[in-house]
């Protein structure tokens, strides 16, 4: 359960809650701007779908949508140009319906139980959520000891500090969360430094494995 994942070249996946979609095209632009041409749309707004189909008809970054909880959700993010699909946790129906479709799925799971229902669904790749809440990297280390063949996307409470901890587990396919772009300075539109946070995170990347 190796494969090549649509994520493979982003190793930093910025988690954005957008309330007014027009506000999309700029936050692209600072996103891409900044270096990190990808975007995880989450479904907590009602201004979700329209905001996914404006970055994902920019062309140069790579969407998904987040936060999907049902499998509606992931026909709208399918049809708003997602090309992957987060969920915060493990719904057999949600995998299945991406599996359907052959959309990418990153099912949340944080206990070995969970890693064993992905696998049991044909899921290599899960969400490890919420990581600093669950044990960090420590946690991390422990439960991929246990599924060698699973990569894992980190994500929650994690910060432009404590990405490089995770990004150099053998594991870790990308760490996702939204410290490049916090709620405020989306709200206010301060693209500028959106671009400044995202360029500041990259250049603290450690090196590719
Ligand atoms: O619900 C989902 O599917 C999500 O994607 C949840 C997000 O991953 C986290 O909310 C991001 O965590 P922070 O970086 O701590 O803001």
């Amino acid at each position: 359960m190796t494969g090549a994942h649509v994520l493979e070249p982003h190793r930093v996946v910025p988690v954005v809650v957008l309330h007014d979609a027009g506000s999309a095209g700029d936050l692209g632009a600072a996103l891409a701007s900044g270096g990190l041409p990808v975007a995880e749309v989450t479904f907590r707004t009602a201004a979700a779908p329209d905001a996914l189909r404006t970055l994902a008809e920019r062309g140069d970054l790579l969407v998904g949508a987040g936060t999907v909880l049902t499998p509606d959700q992931v026909d709208i993010a399918h049809d708003c140009g997602a090309r992957f699909v987060v969920s915060p946790g493990l719904s057999a129906d949600v995998v299945r319906r991406c599996q359907e479709i052959g959309m990418p799925v990153l099912p949340g799971t944080s206990t070995a139980t969970e890693i064993m229902r992905a696998l049991e669904l044909g899921v290599g790749t899960v969400k490890f959520f919420p990581a600093e809440q669950c044990g960090g990297v420590g946690m991390l280390k422990a439960l991929s000891a246990a599924f060698p063949d699973v990569r894992f996307v980190p994500t929650g409470g994690i910060a432009a500090d404590s990405a490089a901890a995770y990004l150099d587990l053998p594991p870790v396919l990308a760490v996702g969360g939204s410290w490049m772009v916090p709620p405020d300075l989306v709200r206010q539109g301060r693209w500028d430094e959106v671009a400044a946070l995202c360029a500041e995170t990259v250049a603290r990347l450690p090196p590719s494995p």
